[in-house]
């Protein structure tokens, strides 16, 4: 294990006091422009390869779209980046140095990878702020000393999010009578708490209203340069609104890459995904 490393694992596992500081902010070593590098990863399930020599990077502050047919390897993908799924051969790097190979599942969410599946889990009883306070605190069983001893610089965090995430009108509400696209909010603000360096999102609009879509487009525009971050999706409309850079994914590796309107035009992307 390389200097870098030990100092990685032993950040993690000191943890964050409050939620408010990133042990790794010095660590993480970005200097190449490159946060998340894979590569020639492959994962096979009994012989078949859901990734097949699967090459990609993301750089920092990037908002990336990744998109492709069902099957092609997206939800392995994401496994694979937070340590769910350990790939057969390849390597995927955080950083210039850190092998998250070599990291297990909740080391690498301390490390700075957050991750929102398709369903919020916003614990329901619980109101808007309280949610927020608990992911800030990181632990449920710290919450109540928490509460306690909330210092300005997380109340004002907290408030900074409320009003990121679109919900300061509704700080009081139990997020259990939040409607789907608030809870999707409400979750990504849960996640910005811990102040990611790279956020992994799985379908963020799948079930919103068009008027939710937009809001979320625009929501993750402004996390742009503060966050990077990677999006799967399969609706196009919201893909174009937030779009850069876009990977189309297929049998395992990448088909094609480029600006939506790039891969759009692509026959082997049009073949394979979009449809004539
Ligand atoms: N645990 C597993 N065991 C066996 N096969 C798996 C496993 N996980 C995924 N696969 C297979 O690997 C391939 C890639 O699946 P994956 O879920 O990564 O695709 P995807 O691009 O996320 O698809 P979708 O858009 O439908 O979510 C699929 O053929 C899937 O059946």
């Amino acid at each position: 294990m390389n200097a870098n490393t030990a100092e990685a694992r032993q950040a993690s596992q000191r943890g964050t006091a409050g939620g408010l500081s990133r042990p790794l902010e010095d660590t993480l070593d970005t200097r190449h422009g490159a946060i998340l590098y894979l590569d020639d990863v492959t994962v096979s399930f009994d012989g078949f390869r859901a990734l097949n020599k699967l090459t990609l990077d993301i750089g920092v502050g990037e908002l990336r779209c990744v998109i492709g047919p069902n099957g092609a390897g997206k939800t392995t993908m994401m496994d694979v980046i937070t340590g769910k799924t350990r790939p057969d051969s390849g390597s995927v790097f955080f950083g210039q140095t850190i092998d998250l190979t070599r990291h297990a599942e909740p080391e690498i969410a301390q490390l700075g990878i957050g991750r929102k599946f398709q369903k919020p889990t916003v614990f329901e009883a619980m109101s808007v702020q309280e949610n927020l306070e608990l992911a800030l605190a990181g632990d449920k069983s710290v919450r109540a000393s928490l509460m306690a001893r909330l210092t300005g610089a997380a109340r004002t965090r907290i408030d900074e999010l409320l009003v990121t995430i679109r919900l300061a009108d509704l700080r009081q509400r139990p997020a259990g009578l939040l409607s789907h696209g608030q809870k999707q909010w409400l979750e990504i603000g849960m996640l910005l708490a811990q102040e990611p360096r790279l956020l992994l999102l799985d379908e963020p609009v799948a079930g919103m209203t068009d008027a939710e879509t937009e809001k979320t487009a625009e929501l993750l525009c402004s996390l742009r340069g503060r966050h990077s971050m990677m999006v799967v999706e399969h609706d196009m409309d919201f893909v174009g609104q937030i779009a850069q850079k876009v990977t189309v994914l297929a049998e395992g590796r990448v088909l094609a890459e480029g600006s939506l309107a790039q891969v759009q035009a692509d026959e082997r992307v049009i073949e394979v995904y979009l449809g004539r």
